[in-house]
C-alpha cells in the first residue's frame, strides 16, 4: 500500500538561526538509510532562496515505518547554538539530532527518550553534546520516529530570528532620519526599585538603544519614592523637546497606583502605549502607540503569513497591556486582524472548552504551564506571551522560564506555536524601539 503525504513534514529553518539552508531531503524509512551515500540523499534536493525551508513532499510506502530521516546541507562556518530547538508536528516525536561533521553530535533530544538509536552516521559511541562552529560541510540529521504522519505540520515561532530581522530595518531607519534631519531618538526609561526581572528588560532596554543608534537615559528610584515625586519626574521629561519616548517600568511598588503614572505621561511620549488615548485611539483604528507585547504578537504573525480573517481568535486574560489591546487588535478590519474574538478571563465558565475552539489561542494569563493539550485544538496557532519566572535549583540563576503554555505536550498539536523563551517575549523590545522612532519622527503625533 503506498500512502502519499504530501508536505507531511515541514521543517523550519527559524530553528537554526544564522544558517542557509542549502537542501533538504525527507527519506522515508528507519535508521539504516541514515548510512546511504552522500550522493544518494542529495538526488533533486529542494532549494529555498530565502533561507526558509518550503514543504517537501513526503512519500511513505511502507506505513509501519518507525522513522523518517531528513538531511539538511547547511554551508560551511555555520554556527548551530546548542540552545536551537528543534520540534517537529505530525505526531512525531523527535529523538535525536546529528550534526555530522566527521563525527556526529547529538544537539537536541526529545526529553522522553532515554537513550539514542542504536547507530547514527558515524556510530552512536561518538555522539555527544555539540554546541559551536562547524568547519567544512556540516550536515544535520534529523531522526523522526511517529507513530502517525499526518497532513499537517508544525512551525516553531523563531522570535529572535523576527526580531534580528526587524532590529536590522530599525538601524537602517535611524540611520537614515539621522542622515536627512540631525536627529536621534532618545528613549527615557524610568525603574523603580530592585526587581531582579525589571532590572534586566531595563538593561536590554538600554543596550537595543546603543546597538540601534538611539539616545537613552536611565532615571533610578528607590522603591520608598513617592508617587509625587514620581509623577513630578514624569512631567519634566514630558516637558523636555529632546526627549522622544518614556516609559516607565512595571511592576511598581504596591504604594504607587501605575494608572496615574501612564495617565500623567504625555500620549505623544507613551512608547508603551498605555495611555488610556493611545489605547482609545488604537481601539478605533486611528494611529496610535499599540502596546509593546500585542505588537511584537502583530509583527510574528505578519511576519509568518499566518491567516487571521474569519479565524476565531480565544484570548486568555484580560490585562490592560497584553490581553485587552491584543483582543482589540485582532477583530480589527485589518490583516493582522478579522477574527471573531472571544477574550476570557479568571471568571469564565468553560474555559478549556473555549479554549479547544481557538483557531489562533492567544495564552496571556500569567500562570506558568496553564494551557495544556486537551485545551488546544488540533492545527492551531499558539501565542504565549507568558513568562514567569519558575524556582529551579537545577539552574545557575536559580530559575527557569515558563510561558503559559504546556509547550511540549501543547506543540505537537499546533500548527505554529510560540516557544518561551525565544518567542513573543523577544519582540517587546523591538516594537518599543519602533515605538520610540515614530515618536522621534512625530509620525503618531505631529512634533
Ligand atoms: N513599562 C513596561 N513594563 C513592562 C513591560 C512593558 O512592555 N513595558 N513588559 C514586561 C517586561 N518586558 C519589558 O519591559 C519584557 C519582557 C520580556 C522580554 C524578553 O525579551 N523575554 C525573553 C526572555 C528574556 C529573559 O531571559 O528573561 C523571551 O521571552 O524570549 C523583554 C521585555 C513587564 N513590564
Amino acid at each position: 500500500m503506498i500512502e502519499k503525504l504530501e508536505g507531511a513534514l515541514n521543517i523550519p529553518l527559524a530553528y537554526c538561526n544564522k544558517v542557509r539552508l542549502l537542501a533538504c531531503r525527507l527519506y522515508q524509512a528507519g535508521v539504516e538509510f541514515i548510512d546511504r551515500p552522500f550522493r544518494e540523499m542529495t538526488e533533486n534536493p529542494g532549494r529555498t532562496p530565502n533561507g526558509d525551508i518550503t514543504r517537501h513532499p513526503l512519500v511513505i510506502d511502507r506505513p509501519q515505518a518507525k522513522s523518517v530521516a531528513a538531511r539538511i546541507e547547511y554551508d560551511a562556518g555555520v554556527e548551530i547554538q546548542k540552545k536551537t530547538r528543534l520540534v517537529f508536528g505530525n505526531e512525531g516525536k523527535l529523538h535525536a539530532v546529528y550534526l555530522r561533521n566527521g563525527t556526529a553530535k547529538l544537539i537536541d533530544k526529545a526529553p522522553e527518550i532515554k537513550s539514542l538509536p542504536p547507530a547514527g552516521p558515524a556510530g552512536g559511541a561518538n555522539i555527544r553534546p555539540a554546541r559551536g562552529e562547524a568547519q567544512g560541510n556540516l550536515y544535520l540529521w534529523i531522526l523522526i520516529f511517529h507513530s502517525s504522519l499526518q497532513d499537517k505540520v508544525m512551525q516553531l515561532i523563531d522570535g529572535k530570528a523576527v526580531a534580528a530581522h526587524f532590529k536590522a530595518r530599525i538601524a537602517e531607519e535611524v540611520t537614515q532620519l539621522k542622515a536627512e534631519s540631525g536627529k536621534t531618538p532618545h528613549l527615557v526609561a524610568i525603574l523603580v526599585g530592585n526587581n531582579g526581572a525589571s532590572e534586566t528588560y531595563v538593561a536590554h532596554k538600554v543596550k537595543a538603544c546603543a546597538e540601534l543608534g538611539f539616545e537613552s537615559t536611565l532615571v533610578r528610584f528607590p522603591d520608598t519614592v513617592s508617587e509625587e515625586e514620581l509623577l513630578r519626574k514624569v512631567e519634566e521629561i514630558n516637558a523636555n523637546p529632546d526627549m522622544d519616548g518614556l516609559i516607565v517600568q512595571l511592576p511598581l511598588p504596591k504604594h504607587i497606583n501605575p494608572d496615574r503614572i501612564m495617565e500623567t505621561i504625555a500620549p505623544a511620549k507613551d512608547v508603551d502605549g498605555f495611555h488610556p488615548i493611545n489605547i482609545g485611539r488604537m481601539a478605533k483604528g486611528l494611529p496610535a502607540y499599540v502596546s509593546a507585547t500585542p505588537q511584537g504578537c502583530l509583527m510574528l504573525i505578519e511576519h509568518y503569513g499566518i491567516e487571521t480573517a474569519g479565524k476565531h481568535c480565544v484570548v486568555v486574560g484580560r490585562s490592560q497591556i497584553v490581553g485587552l489591546p491584543m483582543s482589540i487588535l485582532m477583530q480589527r478590519n485589518t490583516y493582522p486582524g478579522n477574527c471573531t474574538v472571544t477574550i476570557t478571563h479568571s471568571k469564565t465558565a468553560n474555559l478549556a472548552e473555549i479554549c479547544r475552539q481557538a483557531d489562533i489561542l492567544v495564552g496571556a494569563l500569567g500562570r506558568p504551564e496553564f494551557i495544556t493539550a486537551d485545551m488546544v485544538k488540533e492545527g492551531a496557532v499558539v501565542l504565549d506571551v507568558g513568562l514567569e519566572r519558575v524556582a529551579d535549583p537545577s539552574k545557575k540563576s536559580g530559575f527557569s522560564l515558563k510561558g503559559d503554555v504546556k509547550f511540549d505536550e501543547v506543540a505537537p498539536k499546533t500548527s505554529y506555536i510560540t516557544p518561551v523563551p525565544g518567542g513573543v517575549g523577544q519582540m517587546t523590545i523591538i516594537s518599543l524601539m519602533q515605538n520610540t522612532l515614530l515618536a522621534a519622527k512625530g509620525a503618531i503625533y505631529a512634533k
